[in-house]
């Protein structure tokens, strides 16, 4: 059968866990702490979050999710640690818990290189020695790329404080995965009801709104090599790219926005990348096949977000021929994430 590679794999580690129980017991007004309460400090769950009870699949790699990936047929997980990462923590614990949490994943993809890959997480708040974990995660511990859950303290990566971290990803020829986490302090406010705060709408317009400024404040001239990553079928940009670009072209005419050297569609077909997480539509996944091309849709489960048996049965079912169903199932996620 054909090799499957689920490309957006949530995972913790105890210590991560018992950091985040912390602060949603804390004083932070992120918008992030629902679900992180509901997930770390289900006792004190007033939003029902809890009863999704995510946090043991999380915590699990070699029993209940491998099990499932043989009943289902996965052969590989690309691994990165849940949302909001580190990226809740102060800038010293996020560097120590980055460093823990890649030394366990390098620990397991090294033991279980057959099912198990993973990107890297580090703390952007502290980019040089974000830098530096993100060398070791590539040279020593051989992991596969990166992951940063979009804003950290409501910045984002177009602010040059943070370019040590996209020349590093760029110079070592490795993905920066972008996923989301509940909209910053700035964008949050209609967004903190009818739990419109994670996956339903908020996270899709914090990480579509990160990667417009991306591409609106010239990261890709400056580092036109560098390669993002971003899942839900492209956060819904794909469907809006046209509009973006016809309307950045109009605001750089009159002055208002910057001047760039390519167009914000040349950007996102050049430098961007995505996946299907959680977003199990074949139209939607055609559409973004026709528009982005092949070689740059790769599939993904969303685990344990998501239930894996109608993840793999979205994508056996979708309509695309023998090449596509094999770049999406796998070639592309063995190339881009050097996965043999
Ligand atoms: C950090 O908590 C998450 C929650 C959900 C959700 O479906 O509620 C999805 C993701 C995700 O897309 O990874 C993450
Ligand atoms: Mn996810």
């Amino acid at each position: 059968r054909i090799r499957r590679i689920a490309t957006e794999e949530a995972f913790s580690i105890p210590e991560v866990a018992e950091a985040l129980r912390d602060v949603v017991r804390g004083p932070s007004q992120s918008l992030d702490r629902l679900l992180c309460a509901g997930i770390y400090d289900a006792e004190s769950d007033t939003t029902g979050y809890a009863r999704m009870s995510f946090l043991d699949g999380l915590l699990d790699i070699e029993g209940e999710r491998l099990r499932q990936m043989d009943e289902f047929g996965v052969d590989v997980q690309l691994l990165s640690l849940t949302a909001p990462g580190v990226q809740m923590f102060d800038a010293d614990t996020a560097t120590d818990l980055a460093a823990l949490a890649n030394d366990y994943l390098a620990d397991v993809c090294a033991r279980r290189p057959d099912r198990f890959a993973g990107l890297a997480s580090f703390a952007p708040h502290s980019p040089k020695r974000a830098a530096r974990e993100m060398e070791r995660a590539i040279t020593e511990l051989k992991l596969n790329g990166f992951m940063v859950n979009s804003h950290t303290y409501g910045e984002y990566l177009d602010d040059p404080k943070f370019w040590p971290i996209l020349e590093t990803a760029e110079a070592l020829d490795r993905v920066l995965y972008i996923h989301p986490r509940a909209a910053s302090d700035t964008l949050k406010g209609p967004l903190q009801d009818y739990g419109m705060d994670s996956a339903m709408w908020g996270y899709g317009v914090e990480v579509g709104t990160h990667v417009v400024r991306m591409m609106a404040g010239g990261v890709f001239d400056r580092f036109p090599n560098l390669k993002i990553c971003i899942g839900h079928m492209g956060e819904a940009i794909p469907f809006w790219i046209w509009r973006i670009a016809f309307m950045n072209k109009r605001a750089q005419q009159i002055g208002l926005a910057r001047k760039t050297e390519l167009t914000m569609d040349e950007y996102f077909q050049r430098n961007f990348l995505i996946t299907t997480s959680g977003v199990e539509d074949p139209l939607a996944l055609r559409y973004s096949i026709d528009k982005l091309g092949v070689d740059n849709v790769m599939w993904a489960i969303d685990y344990p977000y998501q239930p894996t048996q109608p993840a793999v049965e979205f994508m056996d079912a979708a309509p695309l021929d023998a090449e596509e169903m094999a770049k999406v199932y796998h070639r592309n996620a063995e190339r881009v994430f050097h996965i043999a």
